[in-house]
């Protein structure tokens, strides 16, 4: 079992291939909120999947290399990452279709209710499909920040990120689920910014749904699948918008009507994304090698890497992410003006961030390979541009 200990930022860093910088050295690589840099071990896992399974297996390769099984597996492996007991995760389309998925199966199970209520920070694609969601339901959409939320008997469903994707502000779950479920709402949760960098106890918590990407701080890939998460006392009436033949509980008896799997087997929808899949699968070991440590650790080496970008950076910087660790995710924003301008200039001096809408840079802390020098050179290259 991986330790709880806390380790090294940078613990890991041998296991990646980090981006280039204009020198041709390893860049200060501090976008693993967007896309997670490449683990050695998700290369050699494509690269296997292609010349030995595809080439030399081919159709036989749904059984006889386990691909058919692959989304409930992978599944249960990114579901023990975020406190889901076997059986509750599958991974599949992108977090957008599965956030779709989840947010019209959420609203079936309150009927009679009349509110969508959504993070009115969400990421956009969040809030673009609640808004569609709401209108194919017939919910009211209501917006609200997730800590003023005050659901009421008229709430279906309360949708909330764990993290703020734009000022990187860790939520209080388990304060939103309470209120949720006081009022008999049911809460999707998009944990695209949480998973890989700080624990999240799904089951725990009581969530009722949950989706989120695994490109970001679990290092997939880029486009690589996401994962749905419904928690198991849903299950037997779960009715899920998608009702693809991989979802159905014979899909090749090639029967008439949809019939669901069993389980959260039923959010499957078509077929897998194989090779992503299986990067997804080999990028996972960097979390679940006997030797990596628990997630608490990897979270507590993510603090600390924040931590010193935040001690190195000079007074008076506009800071908009919590310094709390409580209420801290895995990245730090800071306000800054042209913001583009000063992402492309860290860019061309080797330290690769990202820039958001108005006038935000992102700093992504991801513990695996990112060494507390790389937060410190990355606050002394800002303080150089300021
Ligand atoms: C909270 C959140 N949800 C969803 C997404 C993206 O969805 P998709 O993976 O479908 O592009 C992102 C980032 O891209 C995100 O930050
Ligand atoms: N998913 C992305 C993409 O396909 C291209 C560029 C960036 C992204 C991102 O992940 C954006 C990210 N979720 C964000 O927090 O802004």
């Amino acid at each position: 079992m991986p330790s709880n200990s806390s380790p090294e930022p940078g613990f890991a860093r041998h296991a990646f291939v980090l981006p280039r910088a204009p020198d041709g050295g390893d860049a200060v690589y501090l976008a693993g909120n967007s896309l997670g840099a490449q683990p050695r071990a998700a290369r050699d896992a494509v690269l296997a999947a292609v010349d030995e399974q595809w080439a030399r297996v081919g159709v036989a390769g749904w059984e006889d290399s386990g691909w058919w099984a692959t989304p409930q597996r992978l599944g249960d492996r990114v579901g023990a990452l975020v406190g889901a007991a076997p059986g509750q995760t599958v991974v599949g389309d992108s977090t957008s279709v599965q956030l779709f998925g989840a947010l019209i199966a959420a609203a079936r199970l309150r009927p009679g209710r009349s509110v969508l209520l959504s993070d009115a920070g969400h990421f956009p694609t969040d809030r673009y499909l609640a808004t569609s969601v709401a209108r194919l339901t017939g919910l009211t959409l209501v917006t609200a920040s997730p800590d003023a939320m005050a659901p009421d008997a008229d709430t279906a469903v309360v949708a909330v990120p764990a993290v703020d994707f734009r000022t990187g502000e860790r939520w209080d779950l388990a304060a939103i689920v309470d209120r949720a479920h006081a009022a008999g709402a049911v809460v999707v949760a998009d944990l695209s910014h949480a998973v890989g960098v700080l624990p999240v106890d799904l089951d725990g918590l009581g969530v009722d749904l949950a989706v989120g990407c695994t490109y970001k701080y679990l290092n997939g890939g880029p486009g690589a699948p996401a994962f749905a998460y419904v928690a198991a006392r849903h299950h037997d009436v779960l009715d899920p918008p998608l009702t693809g033949w991989t979802g159905h509980a014979e899909p090749f008896a090639m029967t008439e009507a949809w019939t669901p799997a069993p389980g959260v087997g039923r959010l499957r929808v078509g077929t897998p994304p194989m090779l992503s899949m299986l990067a997804l699968d080999g990028a996972l070991s960097v979390f679940d090698g006997s030797d990596s440590p628990a997630l608490p650790g990897v979270h507590a080496a993510s603090l600390a890497l924040g931590d010193a970008f935040l001690e190195a950076l000079p007074a008076g910087v506009d800071v908009v992410t919590p310094r709390e660790h409580g209420r801290r995710g895995g990245h730090v924003a800071v306000r800054v003006p042209d913001a583009e301008g000063r992402c492309a200039a860290l860019a061309r001096r080797g330290v690769v961030v990202d820039a958001r809408p108005p006038d935000l840079l992102r700093f992504g802390f991801a513990a695996p390979y990112v060494t507390l020098d790389d937060a410190r050179v990355a606050a002394r290259e800002l303080a150089a541009l300021l």
